[in-house]
């Protein structure tokens, strides 16, 4: 039996029972249609909100998996007496074809090349469609057969009204699901920034084109529905407007939220009927004024709440529950399934004071401009190695360098004896290496458990079916007790679910380091981990460090701020304009003229 938060629960119970109370009563025909089309566009919505409000990307192209699901199913049954069910079957595999050799293409782009790319694919399949003969031109396919249910067949709106609204209910169920579970973990992370997401594992293009092709197979599902609804197809409604119609849908919603999906497809569908009927009369002549006005009135609705209705129906709902401003977050499966956890393997620590990192001759020029001019240095296991240096000494590039961000010009790393210059990212956390940023790079509105399962990532193996049938559980427990008792082994145990964006900057900043070091690492790389820091959240980090190191952790700290580096490492290597020119223990680093006349006299 899936489990979810009991408000959760009894809010899906109720509103399958309201919705089931709606098809069964004796209410106007008309009604029925306008909720009929309400779930076809919430479907469509559902896969916005996964691609665009999770996983940040945008598609006005929506409306051209509409019609491939439609078209499919109706060239099938027409053409070839197939039935709708073998229609279905061929519509999503041709969309998963289609979304993939599209997602492929066009999510290689980025900013707003990617928005450009969507309506690039959206108009030239609506004029493939208008074009085919086969598939009738403009004129379209008509005379599509009625889905057989059980021997029945679901001739009306009125029949078919059950089946869309529970495949639309079946959908919220599998992306709420979906969104709970590792590969939705990978999904959100996108919004951390790519360089966020590789560095805890994850496959960023698996997870763009994952979002990708399920939004897509939920407009073909919407296509496929809608062909047999209407039992006629035309390129008519699968055009642009269509597309930034459904974008419209889910950001009116709240484009983050599954339910928002919903309240934007039923507010833009009903507001759009009760414009059409209402301006007419009032203007006494007729015409499309509908668009205008609830073009205007949507400008107005985002202008006042720019993150869509869910958040305004959610506060709302917090309010009456005298709720509001606890600034906790729902408790994620793996949390409420906590007596299924097992203990994750854990890789085998080096040897104290075996080498864990080598940097050899490294270089890195930016055109002209020698940023790393040949620098070497060694870490050993259960050591604190810093890297300090003035201002564009050279450091974060060394970082980058060394985290796999930027490829070296020459040189070599080593990693516990491997060599991974020119490896990805998320190949060197596989291998044992987890970071964390100088700008805080976390996901804000998610809880601070789940910002700290997403280190965990590569910890896991459960994919997408398993996450949309809930077959994780087991796996979600034990990645969410690993996540916990990373949390408790920096001291953020009870600040579990609380947004990890209301948090204060020194906590987010550790935060961050119990995401990295639910990966297991080896090395810890700390960019700049004290900036922005108060002395006491300064004192409170240095003494979480140390213990790390106790407890064997190797950490490679780069940092600017000479008190804190002083009294917390081992050895320092010290870098100005790009060159390695010291090297040693603390004291004598602080001793050598080199550095004086570098960084420490200004200090001193
Ligand atoms: N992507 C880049 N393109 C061109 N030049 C760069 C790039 N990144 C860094 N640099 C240059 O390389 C030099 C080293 O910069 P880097 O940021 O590594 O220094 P830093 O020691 O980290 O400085 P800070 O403490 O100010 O962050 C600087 O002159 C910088 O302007």
């Amino acid at each position: 039996m899936m489990r979810m938060p009991r408000g959760d629960r009894l809010g899906l119970v109720l509103w399958a029972l309201a919705m089931l109370a709606f098809g069964l009563l004796p209410v106007p025909e008309f009604w029925i249609t306008l909720a009929n089309y309400i779930g076809l566009y919430s479907l469509v919505a559902l896969g916005l909100v996964l691609l665009t409000g999770v996983g940040g990307m945008t598609s006005f192209g929506q409306a051209a998996f509409v019609a491939l699901g439609a078209y499919a199913s109706a060239v099938l049954t027409t053409g070839c007496g197939a039935s709708p069910w073998v229609g279905l079957l061929a519509g999503l595999a041709l969309v998963v074809l289609a979304a993939t050799a599209l997602g492929a293409i066009t999510l290689r782009l980025s900013g707003h090349y990617l928005p450009l790319g969507t309506i690039a694919w959206s108009l030239s399949l609506f004029y493939l469609f208008g074009n085919l003969e086969t598939l009738r031109k403009f004129d379209g396919i008509t005379g599509i057969p009625p889905i057989m249910l059980g021997g029945f067949e679901l001739e009306s709106g009125r029949h078919l009204y059950l089946l869309i609204w529970a495949i639309v209910g079946l959908g919220v169920l599998a992306v709420l699901n979906l969104l709970d579970s590792r590969p939705g973990r990978a999904i959100r992370a996108l919004r951390g920034g790519l360089v966020m997401a590789e560095s805890c594992g994850v496959p960023t293009t698996r997870a763009k084109l994952l979002a990708f092709v399920l939004a897509a197979v939920l407009a073909g599902l919407s296509g496929w529905l809608y062909a047999h609804l209407q039992r006629a197809v035309n390129p008519t409604p699968f055009g642009l407007n269509a597309g930034i119609g459904y974008l419209f849908m889910a950001v009116v919603g709240g484009v983050g939220h599954v339910w928002g999906a919903l309240a934007g497809a039923a507010l833009m569908t009903l507001l759009a009927d009760w414009l059409q009927e209402l301006l007419p009369r009032l203007l006494g002549q007729s015409g499309n004024f509908e668009v205008i006005v609830s073009g205007a009135l949507l400008i107005l609705l985002l202008q006042r709440a720019p993150g869509g209705l869910w958040p305004m129906v959610q506060r709302a709902g917090a309010a009456l529950r005298g709720r509001l401003g606890s600034g906790e977050r729902a408790q994620p499966a793996g949390l409420r399934n906590k007596a299924l956890a097992q203990p994750l393997p854990r890789r085998a620590q080096p040897a104290p004071g075996a080498p864990v990192l080598q940097v050899k001759a490294a270089r890195k020029t930016f055109g002209g401009l020698v940023a790393v001019n040949d620098v070497s240095f060694d870490l050993h296991a259960g050591e604190i190695l810093g890297l300090i240096g003035p201002n564009g000494a050279g450091k974060s590039t060394m970082f980058n360098l060394v985290s796999g961000v930027l490829p070296l010009t020459a040189g070599e790393v080593h990693f516990l004896g491997r060599r991974v210059d020119g490896r990805p990212s998320r190949e060197l956390a596989r291998a044992g290496l987890a970071r964390t940023f100088q700008h805080v790079r976390l996901l804000p509105q998610m809880s601070v458990i789940e910002n700290v399962a997403i280190g965990a990532h590569l910890r896991g193996q459960r994919g997408w079916v398993a996450g949309v049938l809930r077959a994780n559980r087991v796996e979600e427990a034990s990645l969410f007790a690993e996540a916990q008792a990373q949390l408790e082994r920096v001291g953020l145990g009870d600040a579990a679910l609380r947004e990890a964006g209301s948090l204060a900057l020194g906590q987010q900043r550790i935060l961050e380091i119990a995401r990295a070091l639910a990966c297991d690492p080896v090395l810890l790389l700390l960019d700049e981990p004290a900036a922005g820091l108060r002395h006491q959240e300064k004192q409170a980090l240095a003494t979480l460090l140390r213990g790390l190191r106790a407890q064997g952790v190797s950490i490679l700290l780069v940092e600017h701020d000479m008190d804190f580096v002083m009294g917390l490492v081992d050895r320092l290597v010290v870098m100005d304009f790009g060159t390695r020119i010291c090297e040693g223990q603390p004291e004598a680093v602080r001793q050598d003229p080199r550095v004086i006349e570098a960084y420490l006299g200004g200090v001193e």
